[in-house]
């Protein structure tokens, strides 16, 4: 057959399918409407039924939607004639035949795994493109051995369907794969749920779309497992999360919980980030130890007998009594707002024997119950009980260790050094930063109470379900706010999100870790926390670390918390950066990590990156604007990234200003975003950790030499290589165009040739 007479074949089998979805959609609404229709009235149980019902609908029309764009993408023929159409949900006909086939169902994977050396029974695989309905290409892979050579073209499933949709212009929000998911990244996808898995991979080897397709993958083969409890799944910043945010509800999954690092303590949402000498410490185990002192330097005996009078009388706290009902209290191993009610009861039970003998008695006797009430009444006891074992908060106690310098020193006596201590001291009242919260867990965990007020901005259930409608163009039927509501009434996905954001105590089924590089030992143990069955998918690049350590393999990072017990994969194929761009990036990287696989990139790319040099960092931020405009230019209404280091954000945040407020056409640089919203605009202006995670089709950094200082290391010590990890980031978010802007040396001038004298007309 041609291929005109194929993709007509095809087209007749995608009409059949998107009628069914359409009688299917139509069902559903019918019945949702049937049941919101009756919902008023009602005892308690018919009113939970129909709740019941009404979600299920819901979710199943979000399922439907979501599966508009692209519904079916490929199919397979086996070798004894059966073919299975694969899609992005399940269809059955009325009479329960399978039409096509979830990309998640078993019988899926073949589509996915299946090479010219490992057919896996298939003897072709085909790609259906489709645009809105309509059938555009289909495209083969022949994997029957007879009719092919040995052939290395078997490495890339789907090479036509692949590269089509990785040359294709990016949005500013990632999208799915589920039509290419190449076969080393399928293996990971639908690994086991049990255990914890960690995914190390250069930039762009699509780690980040596995962690979320497994996700989904996990969601919809052991939903009765784990979506009661959810995925939590972790980003490292704002403007990572609404990057991703799409890609789960275009699968037509809503069970997942985004979080970043300083959102994991309930009522605390922040990005503020320490200095990298004070982070490095906050993130260090030890600090479990000093908060552990901290709390317990708040049950004291004290050093002298102690007078206290309880209305006409007085009486005698002995530090023997308090070290007696210390004792008791810290033998419930409770934690210690729980232990204080046996403390007090203890502690006021021998008060009372000294005021019945106050009162001239031998016992309190059957008086006991009015001597206590009394002893309560007294402020005096009120205040010594509280000087002895005050009931605590963690933000409390947070503050008390870390602006008390005489308290931080005695809880960190032995623990740590001085110059630690120093960097660790802040003033009282200091906000919260992104490495304080594991220290608040730690504390909450150890006091057993969550104690912090909720003081979150926006409400994240109506915030994530305006995402999910959004997405799903469900809006006609359910709104953001029905939805919402729902998250926070009901067993699905919203009670998990609802719980994540009040209760501290909720588990999860599945934790998902991207840029996992990035978690500090503190909080992977609050993550672990939260995940106690250790079931987990950990994401992420130890090259791209800030904190740049070459010495750290994921074994040390893991063995605090799970021994060496998590299975570890590597992708190596990089589907973002193109090969002009990752191997000057690569050769930055290779001396420093001789022990990482470097990512090849797939892609040869078209354009070479260009290294423009200017006299001075002025003229380098005056020449922005126009900088700006010649790359959007350039990629014709795709994205563009500016990377600043967080030094000159301010001038180069002006420069766009000034010169934006000059012109009256309509400009690109009226269309910049900055912050956790910037890749909303068409230019994004970010700083190198803001850019984790993200891509763009160009990217300008501006002063690598902020990010990654040249080191004059005379002792070749590589340990020295700060902001390194910083840099290949920057460097790697492009999918085709690059662009360096220095006005100084730095570590790239011997990896990236500058550009002729032309582009050095501001030089002086
Ligand atoms: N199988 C695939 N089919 C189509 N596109 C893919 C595939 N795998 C990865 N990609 C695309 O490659 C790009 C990079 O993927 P992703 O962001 O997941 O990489 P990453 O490993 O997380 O990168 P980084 O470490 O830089 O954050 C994305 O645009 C993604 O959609």
């Amino acid at each position: 057959m041609t291929e005109r007479s194929e993709i007509a074949h095809e087209q007749a089998q995608i009409d059949t399918l998107y009628a069914r979805l359409d009688d299917l959609r139509a069902e559903t609404r019918e019945s949702l409407s049937t049941v919101r229709r009756s919902k008023v009235g009602g005892h308690h149980q018919n009113r939970s039924e129909r709740d019941a019902f009404a979600t299920m609908y819901e979710d199943t029309l979000i399922r439907y939607q979501s599966a508009e764009e692209g519904l079916c993408f490929g199919r397979i023929d086996a070798a004894d004639g059966e073919t299975i159409y694969i899609g992005r949900i399940g269809l059955s006909a009325p009479d329960r035949s399978q039409l096509l086939m979830d990309w998640r169902a078993p019988a899926s994977e073949p589509f996915y795994r299946a090479t010219a050396a490992e057919p896996s029974g298939l003897v072709r695989r085909r790609h259906v493109a489709t645009r809105a309905r309509t059938v555009t290409g289909v495209e083969d892979d022949v994997l029957d051995l007879e009719g092919l050579d040995e052939d290395e073209r078997s490495r890339l499933q789907g090479e036509g369907a692949l590269m089509a949709s990785l040359d294709a212009r990016r949005t500013g929000r990632m999208g799915d794969i589920v039509a290419t998911i190449q076969s080393e990244q399928d293996r990971i996808i639908r690994r086991d749920l049990a255990g914890t898995l960690v995914v190390q991979g250069g930039p762009g080897t699509g780690k980040t779309a596995v962690a979320l397709h497994r996700a989904a993958y996990l969601l919809y083969r052991h939903r009765e497992r784990i979506a009661k409890s959810g995925v939590l799944l972790i980003g490292p910043s704002p403007v990572f999360l609404r990057y991703i945010e799409r890609v789960l509800p275009s699968l037509g999954e809503t069970g997942a919980v985004l979080l970043t690092p300083g959102q994991l303590m309930p009522g605390v949402d922040t990005a503020l980030r320490d200095a990298p000498d004070t982070a490095a410490v906050k993130g260090d185990l030890r600090m479990a130890d000093v908060v552990r002192r901290m709390v317990r330097s708040y049950q004291r005996v004290p050093t002298e007998e102690q007078r206290l009078g309880v209305g006409p009388y007085a009486v005698t706290l002995r530090p023997a009594d308090v070290r007696t009902a210390r004792e008791r209290a810290r033998r419930t191993d409770d934690s210690h707002n729980d232990a204080r009610t046996v403390f007090v009861q203890v502690l006021l039970r021998s008060l009372a024997e000294e005021l019945a003998r106050a009162q001239g008695l031998d016992t309190p006797g059957e008086r006991l119950p009015e001597f206590l009430e009394d002893l309560r009444a007294s402020r005096d006891v009120r205040i010594a009980v509280n000087l002895c074992w005050l009931p605590l908060t963690p933000a409390g106690v947070l503050d008390a260790l870390l602006s008390k310098r005489h308290r931080l020193a005695a809880a960190s006596r032995g623990v740590l050094s001085a110059a630690e201590i120093d960097v660790l001291h802040r003033p009282k009242g200091a906000p919260l930063t992104v490495e304080d919260v594991p220290l608040l867990d730690e504390i909450a965990e150890l006091i057993g109470t969550d104690g912090v007020p909720a003081d979150r901005g926006q409400d994240p259930e109506v915030e994530y379900a305006e995402a999910v409608v959004d997405m799903t163009e469900t809006g006609t039927w359910v709104s953001p706010q029905q939805l919402a509501q729902r998250y926070r009434e009901t067993a699905a996905a919203g009670e998990v999100s609802d719980r994540a954001a009040h209760d501290r105590e909720w588990t999860f089924g599945h934790l998902v870790a991207d840029e996992a590089q990035e978690l500090s030992p503190m909080q992977l143990r609050l993550l672990f926390r939260r995940v106690p069955s250790k079931s987990a998918t950990l994401v992420g690049d130890l090259a791209q670390a800030s904190a740049t350590d070459a010495g750290r393999t994921w074994h040390s990072v893991l063995d605090p918390h799970v021994g060496d017990r998590f299975g570890l994969e590597e992708l190596t194929v990089s589907y973002r950066t193109p090969r002009s761009i990752m191997g000057p990036a690569n050769a930055l990287l290779a001396a420093r990590f001789p022990a990482l696989t470097l990512p090849e990139a797939v892609r040869e790319g078209d354009e070479a990156p260009t290294r423009r040099h200017y006299g001075s960092v002025q003229s380098l931020v005056e020449d922005m604007p126009a900088s700006i405009r010649e790359e959007a230019a350039a990629v014709d209404g795709g994205r563009v990234a500016v990377i600043v280091p967080e030094g000159l954000m301010e001038l180069v945040e002006h420069a766009i200003a000034a010169e934006s407020a000059q012109e009256r056409s309509s400009d690109v640089l009226e269309d910049v975003g900055f912050g956790p919203t910037a890749i909303d605009h068409r230019i994004a202006v970010l700083t190198p950790y803001d850019a984790k995670g993200l891509e763009f089709d160009s990217v300008i950094v501006a002063e690598p030499t902020l990010i990654a200082p040249v080191q004059a290391d005379p002792t070749g010590d590589r340990s020295t290589d700060a902001g390194i990890g910083a840099l290949y980031v920057a460097l790697t978010r492009s999918t085709s165009r690059l662009t360096i802007l220095a006005a100084n040396p730095s570590v790239l001038d011997e990896h990236f040739t500058e550009t002729g004298p032309e582009a050095d007309v501001t030089a002086g």
